[in-house]
């Protein structure tokens, strides 16, 4: 059956016939609705991000912005949260697979975060059929059956679902509306909230969102208006939407209030999405010459920058009635070793036995076999209460100049650069296979840890303070020849398991690495080589 468009809208995809639910007339016109109504906003935030860049290219640091100073000063909360958002003290992520939704639901995490960004590739399939997914999942409909033959369904008890879309950099290439391409963020927001929000206000709830990468709370001001419009659409009351904005940029970290403020009729708190951060501090800071950071590995949430970003977050929320919810320590189980593992799971216990202590109301883990850790790391601090937004963080007390303390800036090593180059093009490879989340050296890998990486290498090549412990100054000539290195050792080890796509991904991460201009996130001309 062909798809019936609705007028100005193209797919330009196949739609197989389980995609036909999806992509419906009624919703593709909600998705074009939005487009026509935000995309030149999106795309004046789009602007307004090069143009900041430009300015800290030029040596501009960052500060509070002076003309919100009385959003800052002002006494104002966010609007009640509703009961399924209350205890969150476990969250659980993982893309919009099918078998891994039902693991991730039936996990003992109280929230599951279904995420169509940094640990999804954003090929048509996986888009599409997470939305379905996604759908099946409100409706505890959804079951799986592995080549295997083990089934999966879900538990009574699950957890509740929160949507990440894409941030509005990203485009879904597959769907034009008047001929201009949509925005990732707005088709995938569209389709979920189009297809669940009244059966789930019918039951008691509603669609959650997780916000990603925004740079200033105008972008913000963006995401509510958009769902202000969406509401008003589809008659669902003004409030009924709630997102939790992921403060991962270092400009975000400045514009912690004034994000609350934009969206605190819709607002459900903040996270402190460490990877995206480290990333968005190497690439806002590309240009400056005092600006280098250490090995990958070194970059924890102890040293200086991390941990007042994390204070910081934290006493924001939690003046403002608002959760905070910790990022992700990228350590996962490990099979076959057990002192390995042992040590992998001390990791994520201190990770979450700080964040309770310092007075997170919950955090994020990469993997089920980490809930019980997570669990019993903020159950020690919760107790039966749903969280602890009531702590108020007044003793904490931070500057501008502590959020720009860039420390350490060694060691840089061989064995760093080498790590950097080797879980680049693996993350890469994989992507462009299709797969957005794989374990590489025991280590969750995304694509905000492999920006990370990519952008690390470009930085020290550049960087005069980019010298390596024993003296040797990061070149492309030193790079190239390790990368040669590491891609012979990969070939050997992957066997035929190194396809196209792991020779594409060598290409690429050269590309990223060499050329003069940054390229400002890997997943752009990632896209190109998916579908
Ligand atoms: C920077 C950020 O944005 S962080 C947020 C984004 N990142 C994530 O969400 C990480 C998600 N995690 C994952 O994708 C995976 O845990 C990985 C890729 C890191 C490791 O995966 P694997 O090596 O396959 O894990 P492993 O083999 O131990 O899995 C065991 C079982 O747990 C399941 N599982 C593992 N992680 C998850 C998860 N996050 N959600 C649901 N199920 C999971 C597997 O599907 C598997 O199920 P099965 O036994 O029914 O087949
Ligand atoms: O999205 C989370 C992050 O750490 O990046
Ligand atoms: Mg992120």
């Amino acid at each position: 059956m062909a798809l019936k468009l609705p007028q100005g809208v193209e797919i330009l995809a196949p739609v197989n016939p389980e995609f036909e639910a999806i992509l419906t007339h009624d919703a593709l016109a909600f998705v074009a609705s939005l487009h026509r109504e935000f995309e030149n906003r999106r795309r004046e935030r789009m602007e307004a991000r090069v143009a900041r860049q430009a300015e800290l290219d030029a040596g501009r640091l960052p500060d509070f912005l002076p003309e919100t100073a009385t959003v800052r000063s002002g006494d104002w909360k966010i609007s009640p949260l509703p009961q399924d958002l209350l205890d969150r003290r476990v969250e659980i992520t993982g893309p919009v697979d099918r078998k891994m939704m039902i693991n991730a639901l039936n996990s003992g995490a109280k929230s599951f975060m279904a995420d169509f960004e940094d640990s999804n590739c954003p090929s048509w399939e996986n888009q599409v059929a997470g939305q379905i997914n996604v759908r099946d999942a409100y409706r505890k409909t959804i079951s799986f059956a592995s080549p295997e033959g083990k089934q999966y369904r879900l538990n009574d008890t699950i957890a509740t679902l929160i949507l990440r879309p894409r941030g509005w950099h990203l485009m879904e290439k597959h769907m034009k509306v008047d001929g201009q391409i949509v925005s990732g963020a707005l088709f995938d927001f569209g389709l979920s909230f189009f297809h669940n929000i009244h059966y789930l206000v019918e039951n008691g709830s509603a669609t959650y969102y997780y916000l990603p990468k925004m740079e200033s709370h105008l972008e913000a001001r963006l995401w509510n208006d958009v769902f202000v419009f969406a509401q008003k659409a589809l008659n669902i009351p003004q409030g009924t939407i709630k997102a939790t904005v992921l403060i991962e940029t270092i400009l975000a970290a400045f514009e912690m209030d004034e994000i609350l403020y934009e969206l605190r009729e819709h607002s459900s708190g903040l996270n402190a999405g460490r990877w995206d951060y480290i990333f968005s501090c190497i690439k806002k800071f590309k240009q400056n010459r005092d600006f280098c950071l250490a090995d990958r590995a070194r970059i924890t949430m102890t040293v200086p920058f991390m941990r007042a970003y994390a204070l910081l977050l934290l006493k924001t929320c939690h003046k403002r009635n608002a959760p905070a919810i910790g990022g992700m320590a990228a350590l996962i189980p490990i099979k076959n070793d057990p002192a390995a593992n042992e040590k992998a799971l001390g990791g994520v216990r201190a990770d979450k036995e700080r964040d309770a202590t310092d007075g997170y109301d919950g955090g994020w883990v990469a993997h089920p076999g980490l809930v019980p850790i997570a669990n019993e790391a903020f159950t020690a601090v919760l107790g039966d209460a749903p969280n602890q937004i009531e702590k108020q963080r007044d003793d904490v007390v931070v500057s501008a100049a502590d959020l720009l303390n860039f420390q350490p800036e060694a060691p840089i090593t061989e064995a760093g650069l080498r790590m950097n180059i080797n879980v680049g093009i693996q993350y890469l490879g994989a992507w462009i296979s299709g797969n957005g989340c794989v374990p590489i050296h025991n280590l969750m890998e995304d694509a905000a840890t492999a920006e990370i990486s990519r952008s690390q290498i470009w930085q020290w090549i550049r960087s005069p303070k980019g010298v390596l412990e024993d003296g040797r100054k990061v070149t492309v000539e030193l790079f190239r020849a390790l990368t040669a290195d590491e891609v012979t050792k990969l070939r050997a080890e992957y066997g035929n398991r190194w396809t196209k796509q792991y020779e594409d991904a060598s290409r690429m991460f050269d590309e990223l690495t060499t050329s003069d201009e940054f390229v400002e996130f890997l997943t752009l001309p990632g896209y190109d080589y998916i579908d």
